[in-house]
């Protein structure tokens, strides 16, 4: 019986020949990553101080300053302080602040490689699973024996296998891909299992649209959210100088899942997430003329340089609508740098959209693009929990980036495909 690529993944982390779902077994981990929010807060050092510990290896210690960044008042910003100061007296160099959410940075930098087995304060580290990676969300006392051990233990999840093949229709993107899953599997249908995604469809992705994908795997209770990594994943992470350090992984043809679920990618239309569940998903059809106070592209589902650019082809020579507000938040410094240059954040702002810096901010609503009472926003981000962008007493409608866009020109839920 053959191995899945989660079993395969973990196998080698235990430094065993075979590992089979439902088996416990200690992984050796390849990099550990703490957000400002989750990561060394003051319990965190004054444990480890406790311990008279050292940290495992340093260099496989990567701490990302993103919550809090820009600071919305004092408290976030000495949280930051913190956060800046902890890592450097631990002589933690992968340190990085003001640039983004976690997860982008991770990736950019080369600390999300295929093959390996990344754990992250955050819960949507399961991003990292599109670079073929195994990587999940774990708990800050789990980190703390990570930091001392560089190991955790792992129950091996059974996989769902997801296959999407044939061609998107114009004005369908990742993120309908991937919302129309959830909402066929449940926002608890995926727990504790792997979800593996394969097929044309897939493997036709570039890496943005793929990692939008596997940002979303804890949405439906998923350990992890695998893409099996190819020549796109070697090629995006060459044009970072990564030629090597990493291996590629890919189930076998008689591997064992739980679940092997198909769908045709030219039947998709594009949909929405409606409040308050991430997977109350329903086609943008039916909800179309809803009336909407704020769009929002951002965060590290929806924030990415092909995010923005498709936008921009919905609202190129176009107005927002009078009274609706457009924010975008680029999901790094490097996706500002490359949008700028190539004057999409230019034409987003020339149709009225307000550009933010690049953080988690309104996603969560910490700080920047938070909503009011009885306001209604459609967004690129992950989440629509009530409350989570702003006011318990307001709505959030999950969407892609060029469903949001086409939202903000009408100020009402609206279908992209009418504006490509
Ligand atoms: C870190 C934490 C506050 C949370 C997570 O773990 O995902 C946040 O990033 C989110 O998106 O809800
Ligand atoms: S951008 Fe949103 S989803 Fe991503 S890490 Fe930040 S708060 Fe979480």
């Amino acid at each position: 019986m053959g191995m899945t690529i989660s079993e395969k993944i973990l196998a080698k982390a235990a430094g065993v020949e075979k590992a089979s779902a439902g088996e416990i077994l200690w992984a050796k981990v390849d990099k550990a990553m703490m957000d400002d929010i989750l990561g060394p807060r003051v319990e965190i050092a004054e444990k480890l101080k406790s311990l008279d510990k050292n940290i495992w290896n340093k260099d496989k210690v990567v701490v990302i300053s993103d919550h809090y960044t820009p600071p919305a008042n004092a408290k976030q910003a000495e949280i930051v302080k913190f956060t800046r100061e902890w890592s450097a007296a631990n002589g933690i160099d992968n340190y990085y602040e003001f640039v983004g959410p976690c997860h982008q940075i991770m990736v950019e930098n080369g600390h999300a490689l295929p093959g390996k087995v990344i754990v992250g304060t955050d819960s949507h580290t399961c991003m990292y699973g599109a670079m073929g990676a195994f990587a999940t969300g774990v708990g800050s006392t789990e980190m703390l024996g990570v930091l001392v051990t560089g190991e955790i233990w792992f129950k091996v999840p059974e996989t769902i296998k997801v296959v999407w093949d044939g061609v998107l229709p114009k004005g369908v993107m990742a993120k309908d891909v991937v919302l129309k899953t959830i909402g066929d599997i449940g926002h608890a249908g995926a727990t504790y299992k792997a979800v593996e995604h394969v097929g044309t469809t897939i493997e036709n992705m570039i890496m943005d649209e793929r990692l939008a994908i596997s940002n979303m795997a804890v949405e439906m209770g998923a350990k992890v959210g695998i893409i099996p990594s190819d020549e796109k994943t070697e090629a995006y992470l060459a044009a970072r100088g990564i030629t090597d350090g990493y291996e590629h992984y890919e189930s076998d043809a008689d591997a064992v899942y739980c679940e092997t679920r198909h769908y045709k990618a030219e039947a998709l239309e594009p949909v929405v997430a409606c409040p308050h569940e991430v997977d109350n998903v329903t086609a943008i059809k039916n909800v179309a003329g809803t009336v909407i106070h704020q769009a929002y592209i951002g965060s590290c589902t929806g924030g990415r340089y092909n995010d923005l650019l498709e936008a921009s082809k919905v609202l190129k020579g176009r107005k927002i609508a009078k009274g609706v507000r457009l924010l975008i938040s680029p999901a790094s410094k490097e996706v500002w740098d490359a949008c700028e240059k190539d004057g999409i954040l230019r034409m987003l702002s020339e149709a009225g959209g307000t550009i933010l810096a690049p953080s988690c901010g309104a996603c969560l609503g910490l700080h920047s693009g938070a909503i009011a009472p009885g306001e209604i926003c459609i967004s690129s981000t992950n989440r629509n929990f009530l409350g989570r962008m702003g006011s318990k007493d307001s709505q959030i409608y999950l969407a892609s980036p060029v469903s949001v866009a086409a939202a903000a020109i009408e100020g009402k839920i609206a279908d992209p495909r009418k504006y490509l």
